[in-house]
């Protein structure tokens, strides 16, 4: 079964208030941060105060996710190994410029995984793309490690390195959006938007969720636990899908039972993709709270 993972909340790692509530807000995935969000100074506290957190405070399932500073930064190393010792699920590379940037980083996952006994495998990766390297070699990224659980948009970076700045229509980040949503898809990986920094501005955030909701995206990254609600709404399902995936897939039940394959609905062909497309609807349509799991 797909896991949804249509929000990705990032909480400063050198915010103790937030760090211990991050989980009562009900965000899919909590992302703690060690990167940008964090300064020099407070890079070794921030790790040791992430690290705690993860050991001791029950966030039940959510999946928690750590960005970790660059390989290449006097942090990266330590931020890993900790991360790793903690058993945190995904590790978040920023800033990947290409498919070595994720093989390097999973060579540091693996030694920190043998040396604190965790099952070699089991933390997984993504990898934010925030750049024009990285954006063009977005397949390369996705196809680099069986880890990847995902790859993921950073505009503020990004629109930096493209000499531009964000503007409320997001043309400029088409291009990259939709490199990594294929990307993503030739790889059968997930594939999340970018943050939105105005947190004031609830009608402007909408309007991107729903331009990346359009577009395929799995989920957003978000910095605000207000932004939560109103991705959710936008990923759930209207009466008039689940309907119409309700009898899709009792269409195919049906047929299953008969040892048809082909069948029509309201003298429709229902095919593989259709079918496919409503257990999504279903799958939304439970998260968002519309369902019973007894429909499904
Ligand atoms: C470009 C990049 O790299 S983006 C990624 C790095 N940036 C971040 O991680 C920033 C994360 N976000 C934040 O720090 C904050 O949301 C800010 C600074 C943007 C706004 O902060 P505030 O004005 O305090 O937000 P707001 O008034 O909505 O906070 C309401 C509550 O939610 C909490 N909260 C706000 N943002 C977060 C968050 N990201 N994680 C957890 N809790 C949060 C606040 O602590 C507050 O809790 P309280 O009611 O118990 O005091
Ligand atoms: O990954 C994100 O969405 C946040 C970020 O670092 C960026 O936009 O540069
Ligand atoms: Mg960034």
């Amino acid at each position: 079964m797909e896991k949804l993972r249509r929000t990705m909340m990032f909480v400063p790692g050198n915010n103790p208030g937030m760090v211990r509530d991050a989980g009562i807000y009900d965000a899919d995935a909590i992302m703690f941060d060690l990167e940008d969000a964090v300064s020099l100074g407070e890079k070794d506290a921030a790790r040791l105060l992430v690290y705690q957190a993860l050991k001791q405070v029950d966030y039940g399932n959510t999946e928690m996710v750590v960005r970790v500073n660059a390989l290449d930064s006097a942090y990266g190393r330590n931020d890993i190994f900790a991360m790793v010792k903690a058993g945190v699920d995904v590790i978040r590379l920023p800033k990947t410029e290409s498919a070595q940037d994720v093989i390097d980083v999973e060579a540091v996952i693996v030694e920190a995984e043998e040396k604190f006994g965790v099952p070699v495998g089991t933390t997984k990766m993504m990898a934010a793309i925030e750049g024009a390297a990285g954006t063009l070699n977005a397949l390369a990224i996705a196809q680099s490690s069986q880890r990847l659980i995902g790859i993921a948009l950073g505009a503020e970076d990004y629109v930096t390195n493209m000499k531009t700045r964000r503007y409320p229509d997001g043309q400029e980040l088409f291009f990259a959006r939709s490199m990594i949503l294929h990307a993503a898809r030739a790889t059968g990986i997930a594939a999340f938007d970018t943050v939105y920094s105005d947190v004031e501005n609830e009608a402007g955030f909408r309007a991107e969720v729903e331009l990346i909701h359009q577009l395929g995206f799995d989920g957003k990254s978000i910095i605000n636990p207000r932004q939560i609600k109103i991705v959710n709404d936008v990923y759930a399902p209207s009466q008039k899908e689940i309907s119409h995936a309700i009898d899709v897939l009792a269409a195919i039940r049906e047929a299953e039972e008969k040892g048809s394959g082909v069948i029509s609905l309201n003298g429709k062909m229902i095919d593989k993709p259709i079918v496919e497309r409503a257990e999504r609807v279903m799958l939304l349509a439970e998260a968002a709270g519309l369902i019973g799991k007894e429909l499904k």
